[in-house]
């Protein structure tokens, strides 16, 4: 079965069925449960539920709505996806460069599908794997409380080189953010001389318009599937009270009544669900009240978020995970980084800034509550987050993080990373993933495989499958919050190979640390073994690093050529 038309990958196996309409595979789901027994014994159950997986091979035209489209995220988006398109190059001071998707890791990273006759691992770009939508053929529409088309808010963005500007300008002109919803209640005073592109009306009258947008948006575009996705400027936090916005009831009550706690985001959010298209929060604000995902779950709309997880916290989530992984005791962590773009100049006011120190302090929680060798109850590093608005930097985000850590015997470590991006280059491929990958997970369903009739179901309104991209994972309720990068990644991975037949990546690699020809009498693998070659230390080390050898006498430069 090859999963998608253009893949290199063709999976056999007698558990996978391919038909017009479907990927079927059979999957045997292994977990294992807990019980404490009450003398405080873990008892660990093993489980294995026969399952099938079927993934919808259709993948339909899609559109995206993007809250914030003329923003410094939104017009880099529309950019790059018009640059890939078009496969333009332009000239830097360094060469030529042409366009590309790094830093999506549906577009530019790999899967590893299984080792070869020689032992050697085999990977597979991540979008060929199943089908799914295709950059190209999407298409961006959306709104901004600013009215600048998007050849001129790519320009005020400052974020692309200029001979790329210069190529997509006019394209981008002939774009123009429809009116959008406007409380200076929520976002900065500062972003006031944006607000020139509004819709009135009282929130529910904002409510309808954003609705009709969505439905004049799917009909002058033809798209089939349309995902709304924030990334305008950070709110502040909504306050939740019983009877405001504590249930879905209580929610569209509270809009038609016009209550002023509602925030343009949850309006958006609203409006999306109710026609039924995917909302995923991009920012760091609590668009996501209870009554909100309780309508998404009464709906069955899929919702993700929060706060797109591209720089300073992606790292916070790789090094904790590795340090507490190796039983050393982070005790210390202080990220800062200043910045100049509107979204730090949003930032730079209280309220909004609590919100994003809130989404980037959160993160290491489950890690170091992992570990209860080195943290007691309830006991966490200090953290401190700081960001300064420093306009002339743009967009170009300079951040300094220090990790102090226990070591053994009283000793310590600290780490201190440099780390200066252009903030909205991290962002942008993240936005392309959170749509492709929500637009994917709409055509995944289980069932058991022990019940013939049994029904398909869906994944959980709440998509905490996209975690991976946000500081601030949205989880179903009841479930664990995993900030783990490689953890959310796995969960992807391993999602997408089950989908095609294939058991999650577990790195045992049994037959390259057993004699597995002994065990299971197939032939060993052809790498040819080193023949004792007299060879240098030194193209020794070489042959070792590399992993490999011809067994031929080795070359001076000890790489077998
Ligand atoms: N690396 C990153 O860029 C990054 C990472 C994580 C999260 N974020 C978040 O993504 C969001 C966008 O970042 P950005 O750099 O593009 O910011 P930006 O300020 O350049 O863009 C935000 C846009 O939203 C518009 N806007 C504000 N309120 C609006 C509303 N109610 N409706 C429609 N448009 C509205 C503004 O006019 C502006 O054009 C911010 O909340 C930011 O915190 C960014
Ligand atoms: O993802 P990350 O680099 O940790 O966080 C970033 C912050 O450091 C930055 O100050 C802010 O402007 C961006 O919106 C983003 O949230």
């Amino acid at each position: 079965m090859k999963p998608t038309k253009n893949s290199t990958l063709e999976v056999i196996s007698p558990k996978v069925h391919v038909d017009d309409e479907f990927i079927e595979t059979d999957y045997e789901y292994q977990t294992s449960h807990v019980k404490r027994t009450a003398t405080g014994q873990l008892q660990v159950h093993p489980r294995t539920t026969s399952l099938k997986i079927r993934t919808a091979r259709h993948v339909p035209k899609l559109g995206v709505m993007l809250v914030g489209w003329g923003g410094n995220n939104g017009s880099t988006l529309t950019a790059a996806l018009e640059a890939n398109r078009r496969q333009l190059q332009w000239r830097k001071k360094t060469g030529v460069q042409q366009a590309n998707w790094f830093g999506s890791i549906t577009q530019a990273s790999t899967v590893f599908v299984g080792s070869d006759e020689t032992g050697t691992d085999v990977y597979v770009p991540m979008k060929e794997l199943l089908p799914m939508a295709e950059p190209n053929d999407i298409i961006v529409d959306g709104w901004d409380i600013s009215g600048k088309h998007l050849g001129d808010a790519m320009r005020r963005a400052e974020v692309l080189d200029v001979a790329l500007q210069d190529q997509l300008y006019e394209q981008l002109s002939a774009l123009k953010p429809r009116p959008s919803i406007y409380d200076p209640d929520f976002i900065a005073a500062n972003q006031l001389d944006r607000a020139d592109n509004l819709i009135k009306g009282t929130k529910f009258e904002q409510y309808e318009q954003v609705r009709r947008d969505i439905r004049d948006f799917k009909q002058r575009s033809g798209v089939e599937t349309v995902i709304v996705l924030w990334t305008a400027n950070t709110e502040r936090f909504s306050n939740v009270l019983p009877g405001l916005n504590t249930t879905s009831q209580e929610l569209q009550a509270s809009l038609k009544a016009n209550k002023s706690e509602i925030s343009p985001s949850t309006i958006f959010a609203m409006a999306s669900i109710a026609e039924g298209c995917t909302y995923i929060n991009g920012s760091p604000q609590n668009t996501f009240v209870p009554g909100l995902i309780e309508l998404a779950e009464e709906q069955r709309v899929f919702i993700a978020g929060d706060d797109f997880k591209s720089g300073q916290t992606k790292i916070k989530s790789v090094l904790v995970d590795f340090l507490v992984g190796a039983g050393i005791k982070p005790v210390s962590i202080v990220s800062y980084n200043h910045l100049g773009n509107n979204d730090g100049k949003n930032l730079s006011a209280p309220q909004q800034f609590r919100s994003k120190e809130i989404s980037k302090s959160n993160v290491v929680d489950d890690m170091v509550a992992s570990n209860s060798v080195l943290y007691k109850p309830d006991e966490h590093p200090d953290h401190v987050v700081v960001i300064k608005y420093v306009p002339y930097v743009g967009d170009s985000k300079r951040a300094m993080d220090e990790y102090t850590s226990e070591i053994m015997m009283g000793g310590h470590n600290t780490l201190v990373i440099h780390n200066t991006c252009e903030d909205s280059l991290l962002a942008t491929p993240l936005i392309l993933d959170l749509v492709i990958l929500a637009e994917l997970s709409a055509r995944i369903q289980l069932r058991s495989a022990e019940k013939e009739l049994a029904p398909w179901v869906p994944f959980k309104p709440v998509l905490s499958l996209l975690s991976y991209l946000c500081k601030a994972p949205l989880v179903p309720t009841g479930s664990q919050v995993v900030n783990s990068l490689f953890r959310q990644r796995a969960a992807i991975e391993n999602i997408l190979r089950g989908c095609i037949g294939l058991p999650p990546i577990s790195h045992l690699s049994l037959e390259q640390r057993f004699d597995f020809t002994s065990i299971t009498n197939e032939p060993p693998v052809k790498k040819a073994k080193l023949l004792g070659q007299p060879c240098s230390v030194e193209s020794n080390a070489k042959l070792h690093a590399n992993g490999h050898s011809n067994g031929t006498k080795l070359a001076a430069n000890g790489n077998g050529h």
